[in-house]
């Protein structure tokens, strides 16, 4: 696997506008190369990184295909929804995109069926039977214990190998129930990108960039085995880096 590509700015907002040429970049090359562009949103401090500055770029919205690399299990209107402010924050600002083009899950099924459900959408809007989705970019998130998507540190869904989205019940942050892309789904990508700004990420960047840890941190098993990893760093949340850029 090649080497993470590291960008460092001053402030989160030059990280949102970075991430957000990057996506765009990497969209329109998509598009024009096999004509549409696959990519998976994360909730939690990335929303508001791509809300603010996507829909003021230049792409062709209705060749994009919008899923979710993990959601709570929640109803749309609970403030926990990670699909409700990307529908207002992006999908209700930009006329091309419309809801088709944008996969939310379906909360009120059982949380078992809901994974399944979703695995089977994705694998139907990426035209395949079976195997594992390619997406153009997922945008990833961390958090402070170096979770990624709903997969945690220690939990036996980091060895799962067959589902491309799973269930999970037990998250040791709430919500507790949340479905989430897979590991084999997340290293199947084309470009793994995560963005992370702020101090009380600094710690945490440096285990996963630098540690080397074992068993690795959940958000350190990002690699995708035909794809690139990239991450965006404010000058904060990369103060810990001992290798300086
Ligand atoms: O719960 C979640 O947390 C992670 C990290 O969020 P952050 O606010 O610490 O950046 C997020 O990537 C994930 O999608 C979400 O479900």
């Amino acid at each position: 696997m090649a080497a993470p590509m590291i960008t460092v700015e001053e402030n989160d907002s030059l990280v949102a506008n970075s991430l957000c040429s990057f996506v765009i970049e990497r969209a329109n090359e998509a598009i024009e190369k096999r004509g549409k562009f696959f990519i998976g949103l994360s909730g939690g401090s990335v929303v508001k990184y791509l809300c603010n500055g996507l829909p003021s770029l230049k792409t062709d919205w209705s060749k994009w295909r919008i899923f979710f690399c993990d959601e709570r299990f929640v109803s749309y209107d609970n403030p926990d929804c990670t699909y409700t402010p990307y529908k207002e924050g992006l999908a209700d600002k930009v006329e091309m995109l419309i809801d088709v083009n944008i996969y939310p899950i379906k909360p009120e099924l059982p949380v078992e069926e809901c994974a399944k459900d979703y695995a089977s959408k994705m694998l139907k809007c990426f035209d395949i039977k079976s195997g594992f989705p390619r997406f153009d970019v997922l945008i990833l998130g961390m958090g402070p214990d170096g979770h990624t998507c709903s997969l945690f540190p220690g939990h036996p869904l980091l060895e799962e190998s067959s589902k491309v989205i799973a269930a999970i019940t037990d998250s040791p942050k709430p919500p507790p129930s949340r479905v989430t892309m897979t590991l084999p789904v997340v290293n199947n990508c084309r470009n793994a990108v995560f963005a992370s700004c702020g101090a009380s990420k600094a710690e945490m960047v440096q285990r996963v960039l630098e540690g080397n840890e074992s068993p690795p941190l959940p958000a350190a098993m990002v690699r995708p085995t035909d794809g690139s990893l990239h991450w965006f760093l404010d000058k904060a949340a990369a103060a810990n880096l001992k290798n300086k850029l």
